[in-house]
């Protein structure tokens, strides 16, 4: 603990009890040495009275805080247990239904996912969400970014007779997911600003009368709340039985308690009035009891199946990384980081706070070598639908956007998301940084974090339901230089606390933390923002460092010396001061812009009084960087490399057509381990699908590449046959991390 320093600021009452003053008559001096010596004794008394009351006081103010604190826990608590009382209490008229049980479309789906997904087992409760689905039931699906939530309604949808209704938030989103469909041979169309008259012609011939070979049809959420001609088509279609089921994805967009409230999500509830005997199943990878229920409520499903899995994902190293405040020096660190760990052009993508910032911070990683473009809802669509594409077929390495690029983007194998700046909240990140990885392989998510960055989110946020409240929740995990970077997502999604295995900055290496007690610059800082304040100024966080500095000079000499902060510090500090609500913010609108002004808090006072001391964690020294080794995925083999290229030249020879569609990393690794040379095995590792579509190339390339290992193997004097495949698989394994949890195609 770091001493008691008396503040600069008087505080209330400091002499409401002066000591009595003895009385004057005609005594003797003995009777004053008396009276002083009884005056003294007494003072001795009610000084250490008082220093008992301080001391109680101070116990107590604890007490309150203490108890504050478990207030708002409980509160919390009490919320999701009847959350999930209610939501228990609708599940238990579905208690007695056994999702995993066999069901007479088993074997049906059972070929459309091997054979046409090209999937080869399902992930945790995918086949149960599918039964649920298939069975009528409104189900509402809570399952992780990359979970593989798509699957639980496409497959339902080509079971079923009939079209299947997809609404979803984002045009880059439904573009995605068509493009994928397609790819597949599945007839999806989307109805959005971007159809052209003659396709939304089609499809509406197809709702109406049922012609035409639409299956999957994806709108945005104004189709349904605005177009009264869209909504009378789907109309026709259920009257003549042909509207199979309804998704909607990316569900928590309808609560505002969700971190992406779009107004016209809220609508959305008119789908199940309209076509209550329609399966409804709603998707989301964040969702709090508190948005689950609202989710229930706005949708009309109170009688839904729910199925939640874990957040966690096992293959995602996650990393803070302190920001500088020279703009170039960011971008050299983050070139430097793509150039030294994915260099084989390993896709990307940066997140940045502003238009103007993606299109500089692109402009300048070109400048150093980097192929990257921007992505943000100013650019018009076909600019837009441009870079997507590009990025998706691996001819650009690094999308820079804003959050209009990301939610459900489906590449699985992006192996870094960068944000540039801070998230706006837990659940934003956690949905932005989980675009990488989707494929299960180990891949890494970097914020780059500076507390200057906190004013420009916060003014952006502010006036958003808790807006500020899970603002300060992600800005915790920023500035937390200890604590597993895993364990802030869990506490915040309210699940059991599950082992990081090494997989987050934190966790992985051991920070060298200095712990400063930084109660005096805590009270300087509240004792100048009462000057600030009384004088009716303002101060924003930039303002408040630079006067905190001066003031520290003018106190110089009458003080003990304390450490210095750098300005980086004193930022952390006052943003640490705002976690604790010592300081708060404030917010003022010019004609162009809000500002954030730092203001007093409920507990400055005790800062000043002494009661609550502050304590700083300085980071002196990381001793490594980056996701460690051990970690990584080994580099690909010669037969997966040739794989890859195959899937790239199959890619620009199909137009339209993804890498990743024709095959996938999880099939490129099962292929160059079992090496197929008939079409049998071939199809029973990819599917029928693709082996009709892509067999024979594949066939022929890993003949030739085992002929020419055997040419190998012959140059080798005294070789013996296979065992340099062998030598060659033993390498690989020893490079390659499986991450246990991932139930990939293996
Ligand atoms: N059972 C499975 N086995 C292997 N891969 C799968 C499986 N199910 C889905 N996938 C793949 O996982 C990736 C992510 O799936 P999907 O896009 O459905 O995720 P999501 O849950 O919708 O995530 P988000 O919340 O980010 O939208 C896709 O590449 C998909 O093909
Ligand atoms: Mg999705």
């Amino acid at each position: 603990m770091g001493r008691q320093i008396e503040a600069p600021l008087s505080c209330e009452g400091r002499f409401a009890n002066p000591p009595r003053q003895p009385a004057v008559g005609a005594r003797t001096s003995l009777l004053w040495m008396e009276t002083a010596d009884v005056v003294a004794e007494e003072l001795l008394y009610v000084e250490a009275e008082l220093q008992d009351v301080q001391d109680q006081i101070k116990a107590l103010l604890d007490r309150q805080e203490g108890l504050h604190k478990r207030q708002s826990e409980l509160k919390a608590l009490l919320e999701e247990c009847e959350a999930s009382k209610s939501t228990a209490q609708v599940d238990s008229s579905v208690a007695t239904d056994d999702w995993s049980a066999d069901f007479e479309w088993d074997s049906r789906a059972e070929d459309i996912r091997f054979n046409v997904f090209g999937i080869s087992s399902y992930r945790a409760n995918q086949r149960e969400i599918i039964n649920a689905v298939m069975s009528r039931r409104d189900v509402l699906v809570i399952m992780a970014a990359g979970g593989g939530k798509s699957l639980c309604y496409q497959l339902p949808a080509l079971l079923c007779d009939g079209v299947a209704l997809v609404v979803s938030p984002l045009l880059s989103l439904i573009q995605d997911q068509v493009m994928g469909l397609t790819t597949l041979g599945i007839p999806a169309y989307m109805l959005t600003s971007t159809t052209s008259k003659e396709h939304e012609k089609l499809i509406y011939k197809s709702l109406e009368k049922g012609e035409g070979e639409l299956k999957v049809l994806y709108v945005t959420p104004e189709k349904i709340s605005k177009s009264k001609r869209f909504m009378s088509k789907l109309e026709k279609c259920h009257h003549g039985g042909r509207l199979s089921l309804i998704a909607i994805d990316e569900a928590h967009c309808c609560s505002q308690w969700g971190h992406d409230f779009r107004p016209d999500y809220k609508n959305l509830g008119i789908l199940k009035i309209q076509f209550p005997t329609v399966p409804l199943i709603a998707l989301t990878a964040t969702a709090t009891y508190k948005v689950q229920v609202d989710l229930m409520e706005m949708l009309h499903i109170p009688k839904c199946v729910k199925f939640v899995s874990t957040i966690n994902r096992p293959n995602l190293f996650y990393k803070v990384h302190e920001k500088s405040s020279v703009g170039k020096v960011v971008i050299d660190e983050i070139a430097d980081f793509i150039r030294g760990s994915y260099s084989k052009n390993e896709s990307g993508i940066i997140y940045c706070f502003s238009r103007k910032e993606c299109e500089q911070v692109a402009k300048e990683l070109r400048e150093r070598g980097i192929s990257a473009d921007h992505y943000h809802a100013d650019m018009d669509v076909i600019a837009r639908e441009k870079v997507h594409l590009l990025w998706s077929k691996n001819k650009l390495q690094v999308i820079v956007g804003t959050v209009a690029f990301g939610m459900g983007i489906n590449k699985p194998d992006v192996r870094f998301v960068i944000h540039h700046s801070l998230s706006k909240s837990m659940e934003t990140y956690y949905q932005e940084s989980g675009r990488a990885g989707r494929d299960g392989l180990p891949s890494e998510c970097v914020l780059y974090y500076r507390p200057g960055d906190v004013p420009r989110q916060s003014t952006m946020v502010f006036y958003e339901n808790a807006g500020l409240q899970n603002l300060y929740d992600i800005v915790r995990y920023c500035q937390s230089k200890r604590n597993c970077r895993r364990g802030a997502f869990f506490q915040h999604f309210g699940e059991p606390i599950q082992n990081c295995n090494g997989m987050c900055d934190n966790c992985a290496y051991e920070a060298e933390v200095k712990e400063l007690d930084a109660t005096y610059h805590a009270k300087v800082i509240v004792s100048l923002l009462h000057e600030i304040q009384e004088n009716d100024q303002r101060a924003t966080m930039l303002q408040l460092v630079e006067r905190f500095k001066v003031k520290i000079k003018e106190l110089g000499g009458s003080i003990q010396p304390v450490s210095d902060l750098k300005k980086e510090e004193l930022e952390q500090l006052i943003v640490q001061l705002l976690l604790e609500h010592v300081l708060k913010e404030e917010f003022q609108h010019t004609a162009y812009t809000t500002n954030s002004y730092i203001a007093l808090g409920s507990l400055s006072k005790l800062v000043l009084q002494g009661k609550k001391s502050v304590m700083l964690e300085i980071c002196t020294r990381r001793h490594e960087d980056g996701m460690p080794k051990s970690a990584k995925r080994g580099r690909m083999s010669g037969l997966e490399m040739k794989l890859d290229e195959l899937r790239k030249e199959l890619s620009s020879s199909n137009d339209g057509m993804l890498p990743h569609a024709i095959l996938s990393t999880q099939q490129i690794s099962i292929l160059s381990t079992q090496k197929p040379t008939s079409i049998t095995h071939l199809q029973k590792l990819i599917g029928k699908v693709k082996t009709e579509k892509y067999g024979k190339r594949i066939i022929e390339l890993i003949e030739h590449h085992l002929k020419s290992e055997q040419v190998d193997d012959d140059d080798v004097p005294g070789a013996a046959s296979g065992s340099k495949t062998e030598g060659n698989k033993k390498q690989r394994k020893k490079h390659t991390v499986v991450i246990e949890s991932s139930e990939e195609e293996q």
